[in-house]
């Protein structure tokens, strides 16, 4: 096992600055996510760790020593790829144990390494079926397995489960948790997938542009985002904003013809934006909420809805809901309540502000 540690970590291709100055301390045993937008340079800052790409600046360690320049080999890491990368000739037993077979290990030795990692990771039945005789689940667990057998220091993950089907990425991303209990080995794992990421994460880096945006607990990032960029990035469905504009005492939000009342918030600061998430919100009759709007559509999912509902003049908030909304409000004006501690407010730069501490003072300035 071992830490991983970036200092003013940063990689250009040409002049495209892909990775600006990352800084980012994982401790030893730790499982890291790192999410962002496509293009963001999660598999880039990935592939560094690794040692596949060099960076242009900065420093990487290892359980505490430099490996900016060790070659990838060399630096106890082994990588899972999202394309599987198996070997299309060889059986999944070799597919398993070629690593150890290039470090000169004895055959048996090999084969009884194999056999327990092939068992632990359920494809010991399949041991002389060849990549393309296998599933996708197995092929990504033989890809697992190549990795595992090598007993690295860190486990790094690039879009692991991103071929498989619903039902199979729910089923590998809980062997993929156990293998963590179970090894407690560093891993660094990137995914689009936000279930997967607070799911599997002791901490989640939330990438924008090559940078970082914020690193915390998954519970940290959805309860306290700094900035607007992670409080939108961090839910599904994703936050709902609206721009509102500084009241004559000081500190309160207005919003345009609803005349939305807010509470007052630290130091007077002016909020340029809110956000409330899709469970912070309630439909009640229209005028008896904290603004009204036009009940657009509904989507059943079985064991939740979700509203669409569009504010005059503004966008369109979603809303989550356990039951059903009475059918016959769609297309009819409705209006949206929320609890002050669901808001969230945003200053004109995208930092989050944070609510007043009075709660006395904030239920005053309501309404
Ligand atoms: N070898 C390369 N040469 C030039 N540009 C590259 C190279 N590899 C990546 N890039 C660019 O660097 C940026 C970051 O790419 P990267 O693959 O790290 O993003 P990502 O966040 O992993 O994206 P995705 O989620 O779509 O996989 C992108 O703009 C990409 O086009």
């Amino acid at each position: 096992m071992a830490s991983v540690s970036m200092e003013s970590v940063s990689k250009s291709f040409g002049t495209h600055k892909v990775i600006q100055d990352v800084n980012l301390a994982i401790n030893d045993g730790e499982f890291v996510v790192f999410v962002g937008p496509s293009g963001c340079g999660k598999s880039t800052l990935l592939r560094i760790v690794a040692g596949l790409i060099s960076a242009s600046s900065g420093i990487v360690r290892i359980g505490g020593d430099d490996v900016t320049d060790v070659p990838a080999a060399k630096r106890g890491v082994a990588f899972v790829f999202q394309s599987y990368a198996l070997y299309p000739h060889m059986t999944v037993a070799r597919n398993i144990g070629f690593a150890l077979e290039t470090m000169g290990i004895k055959r048996d030795a090999i084969a009884r390494k194999v056999q327990s990692v092939a068992r632990m990771l359920k494809v010991d039945h399949l041991m002389e079926r060849r990549p393309r005789e296998l599933s996708g689940g197995q092929r990504q667990r033989v890809a697992i397995g190549r990795a595992l057998v090598r007993q690295p220091e860190i486990f790094l993950f690039d879009e692991p489960l991103s071929n498989l089907d619903a039902d199979l990425r729910m089923e590998m991303r809980m062997e993929i948790a156990r293998l963590h209990e179970d090894l407690r080995t560093t891993m660094i794992y990137v995914t689009h997938d936000q279930s997967e990421a607070m799911t599997l994460a002791d901490r989640i880096v939330v990438l924008n542009h090559g940078r970082i945006e914020q690193v915390g607990t998954p519970s940290e990032l959805y309860h306290h985002p700094d900035n607007r960029f992670v409080a939108g990035f961090i839910g599904s469905p994703r936050m709902n904003f609206l721009p509102v504009e500084a009241g004559a005492d000081n500190g309160q939000g207005v919003f345009g013809p609803g005349g939305l009342s807010l509470p007052r918030i630290k130091g007077g600061a002016a909020p340029a934006e809110i956000g409330v998430r899709p469970e912070g919100l309630r439909i009640v009759p229209a005028g008896t909420g904290r603004f009204d709007c036009v009940l657009e559509r509904v989507e059943d999912l079985g064991h939740e809805h979700f509203a669409y509902c569009r504010i005059a003049g503004g966008p369109i908030w979603v809303i989550r809901l356990a039951a059903s909304p009475d059918e016959t409000l769609i297309g009819k004006t409705v209006a949206l309540d929320f609890e002050d501690h669901s808001i969230f407010f945003f200053a004109a730069n995208g930092q989050r502000i944070a609510l007043s501490s009075d709660g006395a003072d904030a239920r005053r300035a309501i309404r």
